[in-house]
């Protein structure tokens, strides 16, 4: 007779295995805001960067790691691993679209409220971290989980060249 129940040990396996999964979705989902920034951006002549606002969110979150048990300043690297994929979008869309202007965005969203989804993902990155502070540690554990989350977010979300570019940078501090 053929089994229909799953096979446990390798279930536990690959639930073990994505632990990291929920963090790295985060990660893409706050690089895929940086197309709704760069909307918001193009053809005003607004800079893509802008240093007063990525302050505001350092020390958003360098105050809100400690009572978390977080290491402030290691959370401070990752998200300016998180800033940094986020104008690698920025910068791809706008050559992009100047190239294609065919392609380029024809609404402007509105960038305040797109930093306030941005801060709700600061948030819920922040429990994320929390959560797989243990498993974290570097090493090959961390850099396989890693792999499979990163690998199996970009595939979900249908990456293209560019997101998975400015994704590499947003998960490199992760282990
Ligand atoms: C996302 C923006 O663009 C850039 C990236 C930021 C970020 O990722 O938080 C913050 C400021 C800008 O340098 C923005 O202007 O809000």
């Amino acid at each position: 007779a053929v089994s229909t129940a799953p096979p446990v040990t390798s279930t536990v396996e690959t639930q073990e295995l994505r632990r990291l999964g929920p963090l790295a979705d985060l990660v893409i989902q706050r690089l895929l805001v940086g197309d709704l920034v760069a909307a918001s951006k193009f053809g005003t002549g607004k800079p893509i960067d802008d240093p007063v606002r990525e302050q505001q969110v350092l020390d958003a979150v360098r105050a809100q790691a400690g009572p978390l048990g977080l290491d402030p300043e290691a959370t401070v690297r990752f998200f300016q691993d998180q800033i940094t994929a986020n104008k690698i979008v920025q910068r791809g869309l706008f050559d992009r679209w100047t190239r294609h202007p065919g392609q380029a965005p024809t609404t402007r969203p509105d960038l305040n409220l797109i930093r306030q989804r941005l801060d709700e993902l600061a948030t819920r990155l922040l429990t994320e971290l929390v959560s797989t502070k243990d498993i974290r540690k570097p090493g090959i554990a961390c850099q396989v989980r890693l792999l499979v989350a990163q690998q199996v977010g970009a595939a979900q979300h249908r990456l293209d060249r560019l997101h998975r570019q400015a994704l590499d940078t947003g998960v490199a501090s992760i282990c």
